[in-house]
């Protein structure tokens, strides 16, 4: 294998051995799904409850599951949603089901849901497989009634904790994860319990043993905990559910009664459902939701030493362009990607141009920056599902290659810079080229958005092993050769974490702090020694 020795971020050139025993080659993780281009997006969690007097008047199930649509795009392989009427601790209503969301939840599922509060999950599988057993989600019966949880992340210390949690002696039915938080949850805290169960005891000590990856939305019987892994890794917001017909725009106003709360992965959701942004879930922060409003109980700190790591991929390419992050929104951040690339990564053009749909913004920035005009050049069919893996090279270019269209009209003689946000297998971006080259361009210069992809990500992402990473195999000459463009290149790293920055109100860098680990390798808990790469 060959290694990119045009990224200075990376010792692979320096030290091939010993990089690569510190971050071994091959061996997939177990539930990973097979996909032939891009990375697959991770899960979405979901949580609402009413305020005031229950039952409540307010379609709790199905504002749940419009909040699930909304984050649809985090993962398509299962959804679950579980309500509770707030009344019985040993009842609580659940659905789920394998596949997207409008097909799990018809009407006789929603009515079926009724209640006062309850959470939801879509998944995309990291650590078990895609299978109805391990749909979120998770639900079990504890001592003090049931317990009710969503995941998006992946643990990193799986397999130690696994093996703590069985030695308590707990059983657990399935290879997940997210069970597994479920059943720490479930273990007394080290302090004991004097009058029953101490909830936010029980979650400080689940933080304690796993300090990440996760976004969690746990259910008891009358009330929701948000809670966000003390790195900020995976994102989480809430958001305020405001009588109807109340402005749902603008600063968010504490005097304004809410008619609910609600919690979200992405706030890209809130208002089809009215509701009001409100704010980020600090990392480490554990929030309480009940019918009488939302109470930050804690905020767990991180060890000293390390730094917030809020997934930069969030902006590059998994969440929808008009949610709100660090208080700024997604698609404004692409904007400025493209803006830095072009400042990075000049080149002489007629037209600036996007792969659709995520490279789009980008390309607005990089048009804005250099002054040369935007103009589509690919027409996407948004019925192609992924481009699973095929038998042949043949097939696989075929089958990305059937997603889209050349606009011949605003090709035809054209110098065209084609910016697209992210390169990981390298299977979308030649089989564009070749349309757009039959379709008259005269040059084709691709310029990326992030800078390559060189590491696996341990914290909820299916990115390639390394040696599917097209970029730990040429760098950006040879790749440029392989799939026929004029040029390209990416984006630096230090040029994307400037622009993620360029507008969050905070500066310090002891708040602010993104992950960076598949492009630099420097991973924010360090490289659990357990993991298998
Ligand atoms: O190098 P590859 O492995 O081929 O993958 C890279 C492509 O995959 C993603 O697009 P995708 O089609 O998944 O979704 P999008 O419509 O959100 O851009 C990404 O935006 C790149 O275009
Ligand atoms: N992508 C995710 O966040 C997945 C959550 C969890 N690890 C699972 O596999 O279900
Ligand atoms: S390694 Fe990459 S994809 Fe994974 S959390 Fe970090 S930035 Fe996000
Ligand atoms: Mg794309």
């Amino acid at each position: 294998m060959s290694t990119n020795c045009d990224q200075p971020s990376s010792s692979s050139c320096q030290d091939g051995s010993q990089e690569l025993k510190k971050y071994p080659l091959g061996k997939k993780r177990f539930g990973r799904g097979a996909v032939e281009s891009g990375l697959t997006h991770e899960c979405g969690v979901f949580g609402a409850i009413a305020t005031g007097e229950w039952p409540t008047s307010l379609e709790i199930s199905q504002i749940i599951c419009w909040g699930l649509v909304a984050l649809q795009h985090r993962g398509q392989e299962s959804a679950g949603i579980v309500t509770s009427e707030g009344k019985c601790t040993k009842h609580f209503n659940v659905h789920k089901g394998m596949g997207m969301i409008n097909n799990i939840f018809n009407d006789e599922a929603i009515r079926k849901l009724k209640g006062n509060l309850g959470i939801g999950h879509t998944r995309y599988s990291t650590s078990a497989a895609s299978e109805e057993v391990n749909c979120q989600p998770f639900v079990v019966h504890t001592a003090h009634g049931a317990l009710a949880v969503a995941h998006n992340g992946e643990l990193v210390n799986c397999d130690s904790l696994r093996k703590m949690v069985l030695s308590r002696g707990v059983g657990l039915s399935t290879h997940s994860d997210s069970e597994l938080i479920t059943q720490a949850l479930c273990l007394n805290p080290p302090e004991g319990e004097k009058d029953g169960p101490d909830w936010p005891a029980r979650i400080k000590h689940l933080i304690s043993l796993a300090p990440l990856s996760y976004s969690l939305v746990i259910m008891l019987r009358d009330k929701i905990y948000a809670v966000r892994d003390p790195y900020g890794n995976r994102p989480l917001c809430l958001g305020k559910i405001l009588p109807f017909n109340e402005p749902l725009y603008g600063e968010c106003d504490e005097s304004r009664q809410a008619e609910g709360w609600v919690v979200s992965s992405e706030s890209c959701g809130f208002l089809s459902i009215g509701a009001q942004y409100v704010r980020e879930v600090f990392p480490g922060e554990i929030i309480e939701m009940t019918r009488h409003g939302i109470r930050s109980i804690d905020i767990v700190d991180r060890p000293a030493n390390k730094a917030q790591a809020f997934c930069i991929f969030e902006y590059v390419y998994f969440a929808r362009a008009d949610s709100i992050f660090e208080g700024q929104m997604v698609y404004a951040v692409r904007l400025q990607c493209g803006r830095q690339l072009a400042i990075e990564k000049p080149v002489e053009a007629d037209i600036v141009s996007s792969v659709p749909e995520s490279g789009t913004a980008a390309a607005h920035g990089y048009s804005r920056q250099t002054g040369i005009s935007f103009a589509e050049v690919l027409c996407k069919n948004r019925y192609v599902g992924r481009s699973f893996i095929q038998p042949s090279t043949r097939l696989r270019q075929l089958a990305v290659a059937k997603k889209f269209g050349a606009l011949s009209g605003n090709v035809r003689g054209k110098r065209i810079i084609l910016i697209d946000d992210s390169i990981v297998r390298g299977n979308t971006i030649g089989p564009i080229i070749k349309l757009l080259r039959n379709a008259g361009a005269t040059e084709v210069h691709i310029r990326i958005a992030s800078p390559p992809l060189l590491y696996p990500c341990y914290m909820g992402i299916n990115i390639p092993t390394r040696e599917e990473l097209i970029a730990n195999k040429l760098n950006p000459k040879e790749l440029a050769k392989h799939v026929g463009a004029d040029s390209l290149e990416y984006l630096s790293i230090e040029g994307l974490v400037k622009a993620v920055r360029s507008d969050i109100k905070v500066k310090s860098p002891t708040i602010i702090g993104h992950c960076t680990a598949c492009l630099s390798g420097e991973y924010p808990g360090g490289i659990p020694q357990e993991l298998e790469w």
